[in-house]
């Protein structure tokens, strides 16, 4: 059986490592603290069960956080620049490097493309006057093209 990109990454654990580093970047970041001011002390950790149901963990942002309609909400009327998103996404890779989220290409690239995807999403839905969908299941991330890479074993 192909692990879940959230077994592959670590974890619950791991993905609360990633959003400590990536929100103590994010408060002292020129282009995104300042939206960042009002943030409550759980964000780090609802983000976290956020990504870790994306890639494949326990449904605890749907069950237990509002799932996606109270994630979609947050960021509505936002209007999210398109440098702003762009640092969400540097920061986050240098996080994930900080908190030891697996390198291997193939993890790297999945990882990646749903940060790519997901921050994309939140910029357009967070534009003044968007026609915003506010209900839909948390999505689910997969290894797409590049499952990881199990060398052969030696005869
Ligand atoms: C893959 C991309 C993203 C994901 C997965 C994500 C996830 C989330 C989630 C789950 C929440 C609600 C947290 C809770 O349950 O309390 C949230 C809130 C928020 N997000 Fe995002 N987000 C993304 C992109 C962005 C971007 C690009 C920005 C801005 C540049 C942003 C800014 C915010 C802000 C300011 C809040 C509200 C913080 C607060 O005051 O509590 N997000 N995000």
């Amino acid at each position: 059986m192909t692990p879940t990109l959230y077994e592959w990454a670590g974890g619950t654990e791991a993905f609360e490592r990633l959003t400590d580093a990536f929100y103590a970047r994010v408060v002292t970041d020129d282009l995104l603290g300042p939206l960042f001011a009002h943030m409550s002390p759980e964000h780090a950790r609802g983000v976290a069960v956020w990504l870790a149901e994306v890639f494949g963990g326990p449904a605890a942002y749907t069950a237990q956080h509002g799932g996606y309609p109270h994630m979609v909400a947050k960021h509505v009327g936002m209007a999210i620049t398109e440098p702003q998103r762009r640092r969400w996404v540097n920061l986050i890779q240098d996080a994930a490097d900080e908190a030891g989220l697996p390198e291997d290409p193939e993890f790297r690239a999945a990882f990646l493309g749903y940060i790519e995807w997901g921050t994309r999403l939140a910029r357009l839905n967070s534009q003044p006057g968007a026609d915003v969908v506010r209900d839909a299941p948390v999505p689910h991330w997969g290894w797409g093209v590049a499952p990881p890479f199990n060398p052969p074993a030696q005869p």
